[in-house]
């Protein structure tokens, strides 16, 4: 839908809202809230439906790239390394543009400082230097901030909430919003954190479950939660008076746009706050829609951007394997971990059978495997992740689809079992980049190997050369000495 008639579409629904309100619908009782202070993470709520109703397509891409953003989450704990230059758009071109080397630049209070510190956070990250003082400044700026998974921009807008609330007014002043009920709980941590040296700011979650007294007013000075829940407090139930709202926070602006309701109930809420509140927003990517998204709901934004490290398969050897099936391609497989030291190899398959599968065979040769699978839990991917990171695993073995969006930095062999293509049988360059690209950081040298058993993929493969103008080695793994060479 193109973004002016999807606008007027909110228009729409809004007015139809409006009219079915004077309809007077008796509700069903609703039990006690659930507040939290900041120092105190046991009063989330417990979990409940999923947000939305129907379950369509295009909920599926947001459940999926909400569940990368989770994952990217849950096993990171500490920043992505990158040497990338800040790129920033200022609404006001001639005011000074400051950054800072540190944090006590930012004259926090002293209990934020104190929280900053506890989280072992030295010095701002790239992304922070320049946001932050942004988003500090008097009179408050708009922002839109993209940046990789892993730059420190939840550490960012979290330290900008805790510094705008008054402690002394009991009320709503900062919302944030995002696009799930997990991603909503993750910031939530958060906030505690940074916020634990600071207890007399309160946080509570506006999520579907936790239901308040009807006619009550919160008294926290912090909002998180999902879009709808949150629309509701403001303005069906009234828990909340946008009116007073200083500081409105769109997370993850790349998954919330994925959803149109997501999008619309944003928007709702964003239309009943005052002229003056700050408005922030947040993505990973950047894509058309999410800059259309952007404009239509942040006035006068400044705008900073951080570029992902190029991916390139310059430092890469890649290499290709004949096979016959997929047996043929196994004993190959076990030929080169017979020939050379593999620290870590990731390996991809096409379905979720030849993974599970592969992953028993490996184990049976005695093997380490963890096995990423997609009928787990986000929870249960993040810890089989995690045990790869920390190098309790020494083999993963995943699905495509599974390890999407993962950022698993120190594999030094990438093996494709199968090779990528999309729904139509063609040439994935893009996962191709990407699977490959994850074993030559940093200037390592990285090692592929593509596993061909059909002229159909030997087709493919060739494609791929062409694609990238870079040449694929044959190797034959029946030759020791020639696997040993690749190694060296
Ligand atoms: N200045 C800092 N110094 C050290 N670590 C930091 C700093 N800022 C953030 N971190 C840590 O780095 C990790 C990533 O930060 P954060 O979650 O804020 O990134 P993000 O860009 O919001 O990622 P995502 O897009 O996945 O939400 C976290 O573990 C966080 O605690």
């Amino acid at each position: 839908m193109a973004t002016d008639s999807w606008a007027q579409a909110v228009d729409e629904q809004e007015a139809a809202a409006e009219s079915i309100g004077h309809l007077q619908i008796k509700e069903k009782p609703e039990e006690n809230g659930t507040a939290a202070n900041v120092t105190d993470s046991s009063s989330a709520p417990a979990k409940s439906e999923a947000e939305g109703d129907g379950k369509s397509t295009e909920d599926d891409d947001k459940d999926d790239r909400a569940a990368q953003s989770l994952l990217n989450k849950l096993i990171r704990n500490n920043l992505v390394n990158t040497t990338n230059q800040v790129e920033v758009l200022q609404k006001d071109p001639s005011s000074p543009l400051y950054s800072v080397k540190s944090f006590e630049e930012l004259r926090l209070k002293p209990q934020l400082l104190q929280g900053v510190y506890g989280m072992g956070f030295n010095r701002p990250s790239k992304i922070q230097e320049t946001a932050l003082p942004m988003m500090l400044a008097e009179p408050p700026q708009n922002l839109i901030a993209q940046s990789q998974s892993g730059t420190g921009k939840t550490a960012a807008f979290v330290l900008a909430m805790l510094s705008h609330v008054d402690p002394n007014n009991k009320y709503p002043q900062c919302l944030c919003v995002s696009p799930t009920y997990e991603l909503a709980l993750q910031t939530g941590k958060v906030i505690e954190q940074m916020g634990k040296y600071y207890p007399e700011v309160k946080l509570v979650y506006a999520i579907r479950g936790n239901k308040l007294q009807r006619g009550m007013k919160l008294q926290e000075q912090i909002v998180i939660g999902t879009p709808g829940t949150m629309l509701d407090w403001c303005s069906k139930f009234k828990f909340i008076d946008p009116k007073k709202v200083k500081v409105f926070v769109l997370d993850e602006a790349d998954v919330m746009i994925a959803t149109q309701g997501h999008q619309d109930q944003s928007i709702r809420i964003q239309r009943m706050l005052p002229k003056n509140c700050q408005m922030l927003l947040f993505s990973a990517t950047f894509e058309e829609s999410v800059w259309n998204f952007a404009q239509r709901i942040v006035p006068d934004p400044n705008i900073i951007k951080l570029k992902r490290e190029e991916e390139t398969l310059d430092t890469i050897k890649q290499y290709y394997v004949l096979c016959n099936c997929k047996e043929e391609k196994f004993k190959a497989l076990c030929n080169i971990y017979g020939a050379i030291t593999i620290a870590q190899a990731m390996i991809f398959c096409h379905t979720r059978k030849t993974a599970g599968w592969l992953a028993g065979e490996l184990s049976r040769e005695g093997h380490q495997v963890a096995l990423l699978s997609g009928e787990m839990q986000v929870e249960q991917r993040a810890a089989v992740i995690e045990r790869f990171r920390d190098g309790k695993e020494k083999v993963l073995v995943t699905t495509n689809v599974c390890a999407r969006g993962i950022d698993v930095e120190q594999v030094s062999v990438v093996i494709n079992f199968d090779l990528p293509i999309d729904k139509d049988g063609s040439p994935d360059n893009e996962t191709y980049l990407h699977r490959i690209g994850r074993t030559g950081r940093f200037g390592k040298r990285g090692l592929a190997i593509n596993m061909v058993d059909s002229k159909m993929s030997m087709n493919i493969l060739n494609r791929i050369q062409t694609h990238f103008n870079k040449k694929i080695e044959k190797l034959d793994t029946d030759d020791l000495d020639e696997i040993e060479k690749i190694a060296s």
